[in-house]
């Protein structure tokens, strides 16, 4: 079983903070969840094999290195995930995008399904599933529960803001899949919002609330 990767780079933490103040609004909570997004990808793909191949430059021949094997797919969680789909392809812009909706019942706090639609090859392609927020590892569970099914062996989670619960959780139910965070906060509440966070991600980025 991995640890999770606390990804605290200075930029990121700065851009968190921002993210959790309470008057920051939609346009500027959406513009940080993908900053974030973009500069945790650049981390969370650090692994991924290169061949080497020649290309001509002006000058000469050069032997040079592309990325090689197992193309990757990126699968936001709706809602809260679509956030962080743009900061992620701009990164690797050939990635495909699956989709999986899951929201959460208010009452049980188990995750219920409504969508999913992967690409046609999923099972061949390394799946990196997004969503900003890990509470009690329900959703997430869930969704690679269902990545799984269509096949996928190669699976990481990304998010921005974690609970301790549902790292363990996640860890626990899926050992093999490597969980890329940015903050590890301190707990959930009653409501099973994580405490400090950031308030209900969904509802920040779409202006819902
Ligand atoms: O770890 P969990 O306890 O499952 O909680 C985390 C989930 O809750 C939020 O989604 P929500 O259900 O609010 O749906 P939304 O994205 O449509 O707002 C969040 O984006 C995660 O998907
Ligand atoms: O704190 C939380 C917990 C679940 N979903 C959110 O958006 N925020
Ligand atoms: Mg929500």
């Amino acid at each position: 079983m991995a640890t999770p990767m606390i990804m605290d780079h200075p930029l990121i933490q700065h851009k968190i903070s921002l993210l959790r103040d309470k008057n920051t609004g939609s346009k500027e909570f959406r513009e940080l969840v993908s900053e974030i997004a973009m500069l945790m990808c650049y981390e969370a793909t650090r692994d991924l094999p290169l061949k080497e191949v020649e290309i001509e430059t002006p000058i000469a021949v050069a032997k040079t290195k592309i990325i090689a094997g197992s193309k990757l797919a990126f699968v936001p969680i709706l809602r809260a995930g679509l956030g962080m789909v743009d900061g992620v392809l701009k990164m690797v812009p050939a990635a495909k995008v699956g989709h999986i909706g899951l929201y959460r019942d208010p009452d049980t706090k188990q995750a219920v399904e409504y969508y999913a639609k992967f690409p046609v090859d999923i099972e061949r392609r390394e799946v990196i599933v997004l969503d900003p927020m890990l509470a009690t590892g329900a959703s997430a569970i869930d969704a690679i529960n269902q990545i799984k099914q269509r096949g996928v062996t190669n699976i990481k989670f990304m998010c921005i803001i974690a609970a301790p619960e549902g790292l363990e959780a996640l860890q626990k139910a899926h050992p093999d899949v490597s969980i890329y965070c940015a903050s590890k906060d301190q707990s959930l509440n009653e409501h099973a919002y994580i405490v400090p966070g950031l308030g209900d991600a969904g509802d920040r980025i779409f202006g819902t609330k």
